[in-house]
């Protein structure tokens, strides 16, 4: 029999309940739009408009962004590199270029911030730091053009990074810093987009990853610490980055990736917590490796490919001594070959979901936020758009062709520029740094 207060909650449930027309689907889809109406208090029949990527509204955003910094980026914040790349980032997934003096501004500033031992600091005179080398170097490639590159002081980037070398096998953020997974990352995918990348570099980084995979699958940022979208991403692109990736458990990573998008469409960073626009391209980028990863060896957008091959690519490898270390890891073509794969798998998550996500929920008149409730920012603004990238290419066989009709949510006009996911840098400026650094000449 029921009682009395299970039978009010029955009703107060049933009071709650979402009035969806008879034609509407309960899609996974239109649950996720349902939400956001009643938590936004949008009318009904509003969504397509809502589908829109605002780019007019993110662009003016964004140039009011780099207008704050000042026109010698002189404003206080220990930060910098970060809004550069944040803010140049997004301006280039959207396609659109900018003043050429502005520019030369980000370039001038840039240089100000490189330590005369190596490495970028958060501002001019400021201590160089792993995470705003990684977001300068980005920043400059993103640019792009020959001031922009030759500014880089690869010798000295060298020279930094083995210096941040520690005893683990990982690497310190700075001068007596902090060793995590973020650390290793930072470093290895400066080294290997400059073409530094040695075997002193790598030496031991393999290790340090193996030892943060947790019983969960993903990756924590220290051994012994809880898995998480922003590590599982760092990991999972550094053991690519020094062709060690099948050392990993990919299996149970996969699984637990997988299982880290909610019913809102959007991923969540760690098991029991909230969605998050950001993780969209933590745990968004981190599939497409996965993806990636199951395509043939070798083959190119010209190539069929062997799923046998593919199979063999991706199986756990553990056992010491079976990997083939750090003697391959002087060949600059990794990431190169990593990305000119052609995958004939489908996406590892529910690409329109994630869009839906980002679009309906995480973007605002400028900019795009966490969740409905909190506020728009730059960090946010730069990962929703990529993780929105990541998904609007996901059906792509090649990481430049478009995307399958149907695979992008909205209206053409809606498409981002496609990224490499590795180094989270668009394809095209990537590629011509990729040139410019392989020309360079050696240390
Ligand atoms: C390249 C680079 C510097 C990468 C950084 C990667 C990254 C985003 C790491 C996440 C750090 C972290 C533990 C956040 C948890 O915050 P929280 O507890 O506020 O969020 P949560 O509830 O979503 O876990
Ligand atoms: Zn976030």
């Amino acid at each position: 029999m029921e009682s009395s207060s299970s039978s009010s909650s029955a009703a107060a449930a049933e009071d709650w309940k979402p009035t969806i027309s008879q034609e509407e689907q309960w899609t996974l889809e239109s649950q996720v739009f349902h939400i956001y109406r009643l938590l936004c208090n949008i009318p009904p029949n509003s969504q397509a408009a809502m589908l829109e990527l605002q780019r007019d509204s993110h662009m003016e955003y964004l140039l009011k962004g780099l207008r704050h910094l000042g026109p010698s980026f002189s404003v206080l914040d220990a930060n910098r590199p970060w809004i550069c790349y944040w803010i140049f980032h997004s301006i280039a997934l959207l396609g659109e270029s900018i003043d050429v003096t502005l520019e030369h501004n980000a370039i001038d500033f840039l240089m100000r911030c490189q330590d005369q031992h190596g490495g970028y600091g958060g501002g001019p005179g400021q201590m160089p730091h792993l995470a705003t080398t990684y977001a300068a170097v980005n920043t400059l490639i993103t640019l792009g053009g020959h001031k922009s590159l030759a500014s880089i002081n690869r010798g000295k980037t060298y020279l930094f990074l083995r210096r941040m070398k520690h005893t683990s096998g990982g690497f310190s953020m700075h001068d007596g810093g902090e060793v995590d997974v973020r650390a290793c990352y930072t470093a290895i995918s400066v080294a290997s987009v400059l073409n530094i990348l040695d075997e002193e570099l790598v030496q031991g980084v393999g290790n340090y990853i193996l030892s943060c995979q947790t019983y969960e699958g993903g990756i924590a940022g220290e051994p012994g610490s809880e898995a998480h979208g922003g590590y599982t991403f760092c990991g999972l692109a550094t053991m690519i980055l020094i062709n060690e990736v099948n050392r990993l458990n990919l299996a149970s990573l996969t699984d637990w990736l997988v299982f880290r998008q909610g019913v809102e469409g959007g991923f969540q960073g760690r098991t029991n917590k909230l969605v998050d626009g950001c993780y969209s391209f933590w745990q968004g980028g981190a599939a497409m490796l996965i993806q990636r990863l199951h395509a043939a060896t070798g083959s190119t957008s010209s190539e069929s490919s062997d799923d046998e091959d593919s199979m063999a690519e991706i199986s756990p490898d553990r056992e010491e001594g079976q990997h083939s270390d750090v003697d391959e890891v002087n060949s600059s073509s990794i990431p190169i070959n990593f990305i000119n794969r052609h995958t004939e798998t489908e996406p590892l998550f529910q690409s329109q979901a994630l869009q839906q996500y980002i679009l309906l929920c995480s973007q605002v008149e400028g900019g795009f936020r966490d969740k409905p409730g909190k506020g728009r920012d730059h960090y946010h603004t730069c990962y929703c758009l990529s993780g929105l990238a990541v998904a609007q290419y996901s059906w792509s066989k090649d990481a430049d062709s478009a995307p399958l009709p149907g695979s992008l949510l909205g209206p053409y006009s809606n498409l981002l520029e496609p990224v490499n996911p590795l180094h989270n840098i668009v394809l095209e400026q990537y590629n011509e740094a990729r040139e410019f650094f392989s020309n360079a000449s050696a240390l």
